[in-house]
């Protein structure tokens, strides 16, 4: 499949047509310099012409800001656009060409699908104390204020490519990278996971860019407004377009031209340059305490790539976090799509720091041709299903129970297919307590089980294996009561095993086999946990959904549910994420 991806920043559209299957590219270019609106318009119509020239099954398309709206790549429709028009005004110098972009390619190929790769999906795992602003939250959640997070296609890459350089498991490392092209951003990456980023609700926050200001004092803001500007609109453009290296130089958002200028003895010019490099320094720094530790430093982006200046002052007399910057190899690195990654220290240096040529064109192509094949995003949370007590009969019991003419009334279907809960409940009778109105659900099965929580086992007052389904020889005797008749089981009570059924190619995605146990990490909620021990089950039959008990909710505050019914939620506020790190135990 040959997949078109148009990554348009805020000074340039870089595109490609790529061979998605091998990642070879079929042709790519740049068009720079784009900070008119009639030199973009140009640009896109020269975008289309080169997509007239090849075959292409498909266009991959970099959206920016997908707000809360999406963390995973989306088949782009109606919906879609409106939703990237509605998080515009928060990404004012890309959601509008993005779209423009969309629209444009989208009518001249009408007939093949476009999707669209966010740059925040990547952030989606950052924890509460880094997208959390430090303002009244009832005002945070009014406004969806937090931070959302830029470059994340970028970060993601670039991570990916420095532990392939490094030999080592990305999951080992903790990494600070440096995305510095016209927009810049850093990421705090460990363990594969972005933790902290330097973009926040809008690309305007963090380093030092080629027109926005990146971190400035709020206060600073308020007084502009009081004695500067007479409206929003002036400030806005004040911050996002006329500051950073351009307003600092007076000269331009090209690092380029001031670097010319520096050299020509310009003041305003150096000026730019020290402070650019001071705040990029100081978020090393701030990321290694955040996580920690440091493993690498990661240069990337159009300045990152290109400026060994820029990279001697932000990387020198960094000893002490054992980055020993090599001069030569600094001033000889050349990155390039042959050669990506080149290393700025010595092969003894304890922290390596590395220029990684980025290549969010092929992340989106690798994206693209994920979703259409599979028709799910490459990387996506997992639902999660909260199941409330409820038994399984077979059908002896079933009719000691409610009498040997009854059948199970369905009440309403369960997200599994097949599945379903009954009109029909039974007592559980223990010998300290009883649980009355518990589920049935259907359809019967040839064995009885009877799955309560912890908390329900010390009510009833019994001591219940924690048992996968089905394995129910040897777990805890229980006494059933119904309206027909009462039952004793002598075994068939546990406490359900954590588990998460898994479509085949869900397996695949994750890259989990049937009966391996894995780890999930639910973050982004009120109280963040990682469950471990929990065991794939994957079959054909199967949907997407992990199962958890309601004290396993109650302690990551995912929803309360004591009602007796069973209640499936899909986690909003909280990401499931699978981290396949446990020991597999095979496809046995
Ligand atoms: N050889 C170079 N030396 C110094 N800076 C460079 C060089 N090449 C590109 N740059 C800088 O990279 C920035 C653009 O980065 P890029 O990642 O392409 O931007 P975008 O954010 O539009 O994707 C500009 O400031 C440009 O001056
Ligand atoms: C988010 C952002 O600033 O992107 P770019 O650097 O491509 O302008
Ligand atoms: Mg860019």
């Amino acid at each position: 499949m040959n997949v078109l991806t148009i990554n348009t920043g805020s000074s340039s559209i870089k595109y490609e047509v790529l061979d998605a299957a091998t990642g070879d590219p079929v042709t790519r270019g740049l068009v720079e310099d784009l900070m008119t609106p009639e030199a973009f318009q140009a640009g896109v119509k020269s975008l289309i012409a080169v997509s007239q020239q090849h075959k292409v099954d498909a266009v991959g398309h970099r959206v920016v800001h997908g707000g809360n709206a999406y963390s995973d790549a989306v088949r782009i429709d109606n919906q879609v656009i409106d939703n990237i028009e509605h998080w515009s005004a928060l990404a004012p110098l890309h959601n509008p060409r993005n779209l423009a972009g969309i629209r444009a390619l989208m009518s001249a190929m009408p007939d093949i699908p476009h999707v669209a790769v966010f740059d925040t999906a990547f952030h989606a795992t950052l924890p509460r104390r880094a997208s959390t602003y430090a303002i009244d939250q009832k005002m945070a959640v009014k406004h969806k204020i937090r931070r959302y997070g830029f470059h994340g296609t970028s970060h993601q890459y670039v991570a990916q490519e420095a532990a392939k350089f490094m030999g080592r498991p990305l999951e080992e490392l903790r990494l600070v990278s440096l995305h510095l092209g016209n927009g810049a951003s850093a990421c705090a990456i460990e363990y594969g996971r972005s933790v902290d980023t330097s973009m926040g609700m809008t690309p305007l926050e963090g380093l030092v860019m080629g027109t926005r200001s990146g971190d400035i004092d709020a206060g600073v803001l308020l007084a502009m407004l009081r004695d500067e500007f007479d409206n929003v609109n002036e400030l806005d453009d004040f911050l996002n377009n006329c500051s950073g290296l351009r307003g600092l130089s007076g000269l331009s958002h090209d690092l380029r031209e001031i670097e010319a200028a520096a050299a020509g003895g310009e003041d305003s010019a150096r000026l730019a340059i020290t402070v650019f490099s001071h705040r990029a320094r100081k978020y090393i720094g701030a990321y290694t305490a955040a996580m920690g530790g440091l493993d690498a430093v990661i240069l990337t982006g159009g300045i990152g790539e290109n400026s060994a200046t820029l990279r001697h002052r932000i990387l020198q007399r960094l000893d002490f976090f054992g980055i020993t910057l090599d001069e030569d190899l600094n001033d000889s690195a050349r990155v390039s799509h042959e050669n990506r990654v080149e290393n700025l220290c010595l092969g003894h240096c304890r922290t390596p720091a590395l220029v990684v040529k980025t290549h969010e064109e092929g992340m989106i192509a690798r994206q693209t041709e994920a979703l259409l094949r599979l028709g799910k995003p490459a990387q996506f949370g997992i639902p999660i299903a909260v199941s409330g007590r409820h038994v399984h009969l077979d059908r002896k019991t079933f009719a000691r129970l409610f009498g040997t003419t009854a059948e199970p009334t369905h009440y309403k279907d369960l997200s599994q297919p097949g599945q379903y809960a009954c009109q029909e409940k039974v007592d559980l009778v223990g010998p300290r307590g009883r649980i009355d109105g518990v589920r049935l659900l259907g359809p019967l099965r040839s064995k009885n089980q009877v799955e309560v929580s912890r908390t329900d086992e010390f009510l009833l007052g019994v001591d219940a294996p924690v048992r996968d389904s089905g394995r129910i020889t040897g777990s805890a005797p229980i006494r059933l009561e119904g309206p027909e008749g009462a039952v004793s089981l002598p075994e068939g009570l546990i406490c359900a095993r954590r588990h998460i059924h898994m479509h085949t190619d869900d397996a695949e995605r994750f890259g989990v086999n049937n009966k391996d146990e894995v780890e999930v990490a639910i973050t982004g909620g009120p109280r963040e946990l990682i469950f471990g021990d929990v065991l794939v089950r994957v079959s054909p039959g199967y949907k997407l959904e992990m199962h958890i008990d309601t004290d396993e909710a109650n302690a990551a505050e995912l929803a309360s549910n004591t009602s007796g019914t069973i209640v499936y939620t899909d986690v909003d506020s909280a990401t499931a994420e699978l981290r396949v790190t446990k020991t597999r135990t095979g496809n046995v």
